[in-house]
């Protein structure tokens, strides 16, 4: 195919809903990824570490961080259909609706709660029903989870005995408490954004999927987008574009191809050689993520997940229920409880998250350890720190250079140690006290210098960064409300990278939220 009436660049979380919707309104549209199909079980299966398997993750480096005593960190990225939703957690969550409004507040006109919530509701089928806050009939499946372990309902019953709310529905009438995550899964496997809006296997007749083709750049003629340069086996080649281009490359993807056509900091472009179509530094400005603290304890009930020949057995014995029934132990999103605490009084909506692991997590769980156990997280849901995604180099195969800066404003250390803190309390108290994990990293939490080191020492992202094509209404914003770049005619965005504030939680649903509504707004501009 040479000619589509709209390019998708990105299969991801929002390049899928924004295809599949496009689509689905009759246009011709070819979708570019540079991943493969993301077919195989290990995809499908929720614990099948998708994470882990060759060619579904672009594992990102990020800049050495002075926040965090110079060390590197890690930002894993789905790669090929389905994007992060393809190997991330599955935790269905949409963050606090005064997030939305916050957004309005700041210019982006029709982002208010009210103007969203409809969008999210349309996207969703949840399992439970619907009602005012969910959806029923729409592509992106949630379900509640098939199998829980006790420890991580054990973490709600200890949050419960210190007066927090047990809350079985986080994007219900509040977000705050603590429960249960429900998962983007369907019938026991892992539900992508892919599954939900390409087909699942089989595309409609008018949905083009190109695979393992890196875009270059977007092409331009007279300010208007009108196709896509992309490299596919070794050669350069072109598709045109007759309606108009849609960015969904994801948080570095996206700043990336736009620096790559043209659009960013003209001193930065010069740098690479490349000429500046449009001056806007915004574009890989703004990079906002979720810093998170893990707390990992060894335990030694061997029900929990883990490496030891009982920890073997259970698994074998999980792998057999899941090809059978789809049941069982490996329908997991390991991150199976947790909830949202509000631990400055003065902040708008819960400032802390939590989520509780059924196994010992080092390094991102890159580190095997031996033995059984559990982790808990804590992250800053609104950080104030700002960071910025670069080129490294003219050559869209080069990773950008990434560098999150994390912790380099003090208002997030205060705010996760003061959830450090709450999590241990919640840890210290039964049910959970009674698992008996030994903790990996112990220090005196009342000494506030140790609880530093201790953060500064270990602390890395969650996952969720955005904000790197910030929309908004001021002059310096990337691209406008309506999800069009500013500048340029014909090109849109439709993932994480435009949200011009980090969301108080996981940031899946939001990206195809996002992406739902980039298919609006297209097809509203082409008639
Ligand atoms: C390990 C992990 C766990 C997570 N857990 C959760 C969770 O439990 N719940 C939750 O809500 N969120 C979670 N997230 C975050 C969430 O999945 C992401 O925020 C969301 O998927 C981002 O969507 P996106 O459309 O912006 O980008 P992505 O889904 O990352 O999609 C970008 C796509 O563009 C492609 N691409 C990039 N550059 C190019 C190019 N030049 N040419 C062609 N294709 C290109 C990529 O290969 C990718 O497929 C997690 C993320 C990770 C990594």
């Amino acid at each position: 195919m040479d000619e589509a009436d709209i390019v998708v660049i990105g299969g991801g979380s929002g390049g899928s809903a924004a295809a599949g919707r496009l689509a689905e309104r009759g246009y011709r549209v070819a979708l570019i990824e540079a991943g493969g199909h993301n077919v195989h079980w290990q995809v499908r299966m929720p614990g099948g570490f998708a994470i882990g398997k060759e060619g579904t993750n672009w594992k990102f480096e990020t800049e050495p961080q002075q926040g965090l005593n110079g060390r590197r960190g890690y930002q894993p990225r789905g790669r090929g259909l389905g994007g992060s939703s393809a190997i991330n957690a599955m935790l269905y969550l949409r963050g606090a609706p005064w997030d939305y409004d916050n957004w309005a507040s700041l210019g982006c006109h029709g982002w208010s709660w009210d103007e969203v919530l409809p969008v999210f509701r349309r996207a969703e089928h949840n399992i439970r029903g619907a009602d005012a806050w969910h959806g029923d009939q729409g592509p992106l499946w949630v379900s509640d989870q098939r199998y829980a372990h006790p420890a991580s309902l054990a973490f709600v019953q200890a949050a419960g005995q210190l007066q927090h709310p047990v809350n079985d529905d986080f994007n219900g009438e509040r977000i705050e408490g603590f429960g249960l995550y429900q998962v983007t899964q369907r019938g026991g496997e892992r539900w992508t954004a892919a599954r939900a809006y390409l087909g699942d296997g089989t595309p409609p007749a008018n949905l083009h999927i190109v695979t393992d083709a890196v875009v270059e750049r977007v092409l331009f003629e007279d300010g208007r987008a009108w196709g896509v340069a992309y490299r596919q086996g070794g050669e350069t080649r072109t598709i045109r574009a007759g309606g108009g281009v849609v960015l969904a490359g994801g948080v570095f993807g996206t700043p990336q191809t736009l620096m790559l056509s043209g659009i960013g900091d003209p001193a930065e472009l010069a740098e690479h050689g490349i000429a500046t179509r449009i001056a806007r530094p915004a574009v890989g400005a703004d990079l906002q993520d979720h810093v998170d603290y893990v707390a990992v304890f060894e335990a030694d009930d061997t029900s929990l997940f883990g490496k030891s020949m009982r920890g073997n057995l259970n698994a074998a014995r999980a792998l057999w229920r899941w090809f059978r029934k789809r049941e069982g132990g490996f329908t997991t999103p390991f991150a199976e409880s947790g909830g949202f605490l509000t631990t400055d009084p003065a902040a708008p909506a819960p400032d802390i998250q939590f989520h509780f692991v059924i196994a010992m997590l080092e390094d991102h769980g890159r580190v095997p350890v031996p033995g059984h156990g559990f982790s808990c997280h804590a992250c800053v849901l609104r950080p104030e720190s700002r960071g910025n995604v670069r080129l490294r180099s003219a050559d869209a195969r080069d990773a950008p250079r990434i560098d999150p800066a994390f912790l380099t404003d003090d208002r997030d250390m205060a705010t996760l140690k003061r959830g450090v803190r709450a999590m241990y309390r919640i840890l210290e108290t039964p049910p959970i006290a009674d698992w008996k994990g030994r903790d990996r990293y112990p220090i005196d939490l009342a000494d506030d210098d140790a609880l530093e080191r201790l953060i500064r020492a270990r602390a890395d992202t969650i996952y969720h960064p955005v904000g790197t094509a910030r929309m908004g209404s001021d002059a310096d914003a990337v691209c406008d409300p309506q999800l069009a770049v500013r500048g340029v005619e014909r090109l849109w965005i439709a993932d994480a990278s435009i949200m011009p504030r980090l969301v108080s939680g996981n940031t899946n649903a939001p990206s195809i939220m996002i992406g739902e509504r980039a298919a609006d707004f297209v097809g509203a501009a082409l008639g």
